[in-house]
């Protein structure tokens, strides 16, 4: 029997991680790909990463930037799939030959919150007592916290999302800092006790919004992909992650940001702290939001010349002991 169809159109494979969160998200784009593309056939594919099965080591420890994205990009290398979906903040800001940046979707509110068990549920960040114990893996939101409650204690954290809550009720932790959008793309945005404002900590490098990867010689589905992409977010991102691109060296460290797009104007603020918290250097530039690399790389050197490049090079040697 002959087929009536006479292009049939190539199935569409996504890549994605197998946690709660990468799924939700993976399906969400799957959707509304298929609602604009009701033609189509999208199929989702799971892969674990080193990121998902490495538990018992602190991230900052590991040093490899593409802990959550390696697997999926050989997968896409090898042309089992033929995009990835990300948190973009996963994303490491230089991707292996043959891949690009195809699409960044838009982002839900990019703060981190403060979650804390219910002894502490009249307390807000700032009336934490002295000694309470505050969950973290990120030395970003470490450095800055801090920075600017000292009276604080920090203990490292890992695990999904569901493990960290649990360790936190169960009492092993007094806080969590978590990013808004993980715990609302969930369904647990009630556990969200306080959005920390960004005077007190600037959010991750394209947090809160969703990088999809792809083939960059793949024309058709970075034309597909175009129907999610939403313009202001990607040049916030791209701004936030050349200003990351200029500053880091091999591994995760404390640097934040912040942007705003009002008219045609992008508005960047960076920071970078020592681990201690003792020193944090921040500062802003504006300009043309379509010159948003470039207000990441200019906003890059200005902090290094006032001194972030010295703490960053602390950070490298430490984490390499
Ligand atoms: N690597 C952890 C990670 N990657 C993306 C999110 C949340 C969603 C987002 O920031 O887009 C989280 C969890 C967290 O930081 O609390």
């Amino acid at each position: 029997m002959t087929s009536t169809v006479s292009s049939p159109s190539r199935t569409i494979r996504i890549g994605s991680r197998k946690s709660q969160l990468a799924l939700v998200q993976t399906h969400w784009v799957q959707e509304q790909l298929q609602k604009h593309y009701p033609n189509r056939t999208f199929e989702v594919h799971t892969m674990s990463t080193q990121g998902d099965n490495i538990l018992d080591v602190a991230l900052s420890k590991i040093g490899d930037k593409g802990l959550f994205t390696k697997e999926l990009e050989l997968g896409m290398l090898h042309n089992q799939v033929d995009f990835a979906v990300h948190s973009l903040k996963d994303l490491p800001t230089n991707l292996p030959e043959g891949l690009v940046l195809g699409c960044v979707t838009e982002r839900e509110n990019p703060a981190d919150a403060l979650v804390v068990h219910e002894k502490h549920k009249d307390k807000q960040l700032a009336t934490l007592p002295p000694g309470t114990v505050v969950g973290t893996s990120s030395l970003r939101r470490l450095a800055q916290l801090r920075h600017h409650y000292p009276h604080l204690e920090f203990k490292d954290i890992r695990g999904n999302l569901n493990t960290r809550l649990a360790k936190l009720d169960a009492g092993e932790y007094d806080a969590l800092i978590l990013a808004v959008a993980g715990l609302q793309r969930l369904g647990m945005a009630e556990r969200i006790h306080q959005a920390i404002p960004s005077d007190v900590s600037l959010h991750a490098v394209g947090q809160g919004a969703l990088g999809i990867e792809c083939r960059a010689e793949d024309a058709e589905v970075l034309e597909l992909l175009k129907a999610l992409e939403h313009k202001p977010t990607a040049q916030r991102c791209y701004a936030e992650r050349a200003f990351l691109r200029e500053l880091e060296g091999g591994c995760q460290v404390p640097i934040g940001v912040q942007t705003v797009i009002e008219g045609e104007t992008l508005t960047l603020t960076g920071m970078v702290a020592s681990l201690d918290g003792q020193r944090l250097i921040k500062d802003t530039t504006s300009g043309a939001a379509t010159q948003a690399e470039e207000l990441g790389i200019e906003l890059a050197n200005k902090l290094k010349d006032q001194g972030a490049q010295a703490i960053l090079n602390e950070i490298f040697a430490e984490i390499q002991r």
